[in-house]
């Protein structure tokens, strides 16, 4: 684990017309961590990573990349710092084969043209850089891949080309039990590779299987960034559900571990 972010975020606020949808968010993702991004239906977790992917622009607030200050106007922008994000339809073509969709839209972006055995031969490496075994042959086609498979080779497809922050949205909400597990498993093995990772999850056993900080909005405001050592699981849900939890939250007291002691560590998790 790392104490300096890859990605921090300070201030900032977002308003589509009159309704403000982010509201003074501070947000950190660091290097070999899965930081879970939680909040209820509609709490902004997709406005704010629309804002870190260039999607939107935001209103005030500052980005830090790397130790230095950064603009992202532009999902180019965005790209060129090595943040790749995975939304929910994976975007890939069913019918071409893992390696087509691996590299799909890439020439453009890198200027390169690749030959089709060093294309394989780069998906391969990604693959096997990742421990994936689930996936069989690189030239079968996507329409013929299981949830799980799908959800691989978009995950490999994102960190294909170095990048250093990967933020996944509900990889694992259209997937069975097996499945989820495998996911789960390559969502901790990119950690463990050195990427910070971002899950954007409603799942409770997901975000405590895999994570090791948890980011709560609520409303629109970061109500806590905790380690996930430092908090249970029903204060997670009182902090997606009312904001505030024992301690934890928007009044910024010290947090608790549900039984009125302070956790150990507990002083430095709130960022709110
Ligand atoms: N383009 C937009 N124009 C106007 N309002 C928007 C726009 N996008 C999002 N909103 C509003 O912003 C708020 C936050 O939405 P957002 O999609 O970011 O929430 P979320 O936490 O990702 O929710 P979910 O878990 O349901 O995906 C909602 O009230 C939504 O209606």
């Amino acid at each position: 684990m790392s104490a300096t972010p890859l990605l921090e975020l300070r201030g900032i606020d977002k308003s589509f017309g009159p309704v403000q949808v982010l509201r003074d968010v501070a947000f950190a993702a660091y290097p070999g961590e899965v930081t879970a991004l939680v909040g209820d239906n509609g709490a902004g977790k997709s406005t704010l990573v629309k804002c870190i992917s260039g999607i939107y622009p935001t209103d005030a607030g500052q980005f830090v990349f790397d130790g230095r200050p950064v603009n992202i106007h532009s999902p180019r922008d965005a790209a060129a710092l090595g943040i790749e994000v995975v939304y929910q339809d994976l975007a890939l073509c069913d019918n071409l084969d893992i390696v087509q969709n691996m590299f799909l839209g890439r020439e453009k972006r890198s200027g390169i043209i690749l030959d089709e055995p060093t294309m394989e031969q780069m998906a391969a490496e990604t693959l096997a850089g990742l421990s994936v075994r689930t996936v069989k042959s690189l030239r079968q086609q996507v329409s013929s891949l299981s949830g799980g498979q799908r959800q691989t080779v978009a995950i490999a497809k994102a960190v294909l080309w170095n990048s250093k922050l990967v933020i996944l949205d509900e990889p694992t909400a259209a997937l069975g039990v097996a499945q989820t597990a495998q996911v789960l498993e390559l969502v901790r093995r990119l950690a463990d590779n050195g990427l910070a990772v971002v899950l954007i999850s409603h799942n409770m056993n997901d975000v405590f299987a895999v994570s090791d900080r948890i980011a709560a909005l609520y409303l629109g405001q970061m109500v806590a960034q905790v380690k996930t050592t430092d908090i249970t699981h029903a204060q997670v849900v009182e902090l997606i559900t009312a904001g505030r939890s024992g301690g934890l939250g928007l009044t910024g007291e010290p947090a608790t571990n549900g039984n009125g002691a302070a956790p150990a560590g507990s002083t430095t998790g709130g960022v709110s």
